[in-house]
């Protein structure tokens, strides 16, 4: 379980963080969404454990936290199967191993045998962002946080890649706490959303979700959750006079 109670964080120009309060249990998805730039990345960044909350609790039970970022940050100069391999050195895994596991779930996230030694470079961005997320779980992570992971595919190609990342944490039972812009891409994949205020961010909603996969059972229901008055107030762009 990850826990955060009564969380706040302020940088230098002010509060970003104002009593959040949420949960992530084991093998349950949890969609953070909220306005641009009220604090999402900050909010990972302390489940993390990379920042320190200045009031409030963060609580990590979980034994080991992998990351996803919007952009691969992949090793430029090592194939696709050495940057999926990465984290496993340092688990101590044998070579082999190492190559066993990354391989596999390549494999599963729609690389090719012929894939596998192409660098970054030789890529394309959506096979780049399937290595990304083979090499965070390939650790065998039991939380997984991911910042916008889907956020710079195509549409086609971003239902593909989050269809197959729910099955992975289904399979493996792993609990994920991502961020979105997109309320449909929360609907398809979310066993909880949670909706955050603009900068200083606070929870306005945090609702039950059933994950869909029917597109138009999808439309409908993000279009119900966006017609919520507190998620209208949290998600509307400011009216300028
Ligand atoms: N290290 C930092 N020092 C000072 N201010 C920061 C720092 N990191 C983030 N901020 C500010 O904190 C606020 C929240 O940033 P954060 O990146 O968490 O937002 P976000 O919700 O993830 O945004 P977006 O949706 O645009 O990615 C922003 O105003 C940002 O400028």
């Amino acid at each position: 379980m990850l826990r955060l109670d009564g969380v706040c964080l302020s940088f230098g120009d002010g509060p970003v963080l104002d009593g959040i309060g949420l949960a992530v249990p084991t093998g349950r998805l949890v969609a953070l969404i909220g306005p641009s730039g009220c604090g999402k990345t900050t909010l990972l960044g302390l489940a993390a454990g990379a920042l320190q909350p200045q009031a409030g609790r963060v609580e990590n039970r979980f034994a080991r936290t992998a990351m996803v970022f919007q952009e691969p940050r992949l090793l430029p100069w090592a194939g696709a199967l050495d940057n999926a391999a990465f984290g496993l050195k340092a688990m101590g895994l044998a070579r082999g191993d190492r190559r066993a596991r990354a391989r596999d779930i390549l494999l599963r996230l729609g690389l090719t045998l012929r894939d596998l030694a192409k660098r970054p470079g030789a890529l394309s961005g959506g096979m780049r962002q399937r290595v990304a997320i083979a090499r965070a779980l390939a650790v065998e992570p039991d939380l997984l946080l991911m910042d916008e992971p889907f956020s710079a595919l195509d549409v086609g190609l971003r239902a593909e890649l989050q269809a197959l990342v729910r099955a992975e944490v289904e399979r493996a039972g792993i609990a994920v706490l991502f961020v979105t812009h997109d309320v449909a891409e929360a609907v398809r994949l979310a066993d909880r959303i949670v909706v955050l205020s603009p900068r200083p961010a606070r929870v306005v909603a945090d609702l039950a979700s059933v994950p869909l996969a029917a597109p138009s059972a999808v439309f409908a229901e993000a279009a119900r959750l966006l017609a919520l008055p507190e998620v209208v107030a949290a998600l509307a762009p400011p009216v300028r006079a």
